[in-house]
């Protein structure tokens, strides 16, 4: 993933300029900073839902497109809580994120992710249930149900517990060993430490 001389704006707010990253296969970025400095945005632009006004972001040398089913099977995103349909059970919710990335068996993908995530004993409840951890497990959950080379993640420690983060650190340890790139904003030290392999401090872009 390359992020190259990206600049951003809202009105006369400079949101960063001239900001560079490139992230190799089986490598974790951490995107780290103070509150407002611009870490969601960047996130956003990398995986389309938000545009640059200047620059450019290649995911293996392609420029980002969100509307190319090609490039959404090469990237997996949470930048916040995850929409689910009121009256889909979390199984039936990961099947039906499963089904719409041309995952061959959905089923047994939304199996597997659930016992990943811990929440196997939930899988028939009403995600609306949830409490706020389950909810962040469920939309990590989503993420890792889909084909991807490139995982972006906003705050993924948000609403984990101890064990939580654990689990996340040594999922990411996973991604990475399956040669998976990692694109990351946390406010975890100790996740950071765990995992990044490069750093990017976004108080030095404002
Ligand atoms: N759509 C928008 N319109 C106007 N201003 C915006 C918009 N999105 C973000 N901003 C502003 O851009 C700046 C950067 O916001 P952003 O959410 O990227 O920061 P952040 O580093 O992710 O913060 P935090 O650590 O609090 O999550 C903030 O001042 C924010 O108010």
């Amino acid at each position: 993933m390359s992020v190259r001389n990206a600049h951003r704006s809202f009105g006369d707010l400079t949101v960063f300029t001239g900001v560079n990253v490139d992230v190799a296969p089986g490598r974790c970025c951490a995107v780290i900073g103070a509150n407002g400095t611009g870490k969601s945005t960047l996130l956003g632009c990398v995986v389309g839902v938000d545009r640059l006004d200047e620059g450019v972001v290649e995911i293996h040398g392609v420029p980002v497109d969100e509307s190319s089913p090609t490039l959404r099977r090469q990237v997996a995103a949470v930048l916040g809580d995850v929409a689910t349909f009121a009256h889909l059970t979390a199984h039936e919710h990961l099947q039906l994120v499963a089904t719409g990335h041309g995952v061959t068996d959905p089923f047994d993908a939304a199996t597997q992710v659930l016992e990943t995530v811990g929440l196997a004993a939930s899988a028939d409840r009403l995600p609306l249930t949830f409490s706020s951890g389950q909810r962040r497990r469920l939309a990590l959950a989503s993420a890792l149900v889909r084909p991807r080379r490139l995982l972006v993640l906003d705050e993924p420690e948000q609403h984990l517990d101890d064990a939580g983060r654990r689990w996340l650190a040594s999922t990411l340890e996973a991604e990475k060993r399956a040669g998976g790139t990692v694109l990351m904003v946390s406010h975890d030290v100790a996740l950071v430490d765990a995992v990044a392999d490069q750093v990017v401090e976004a108080d030095r872009w404002s």
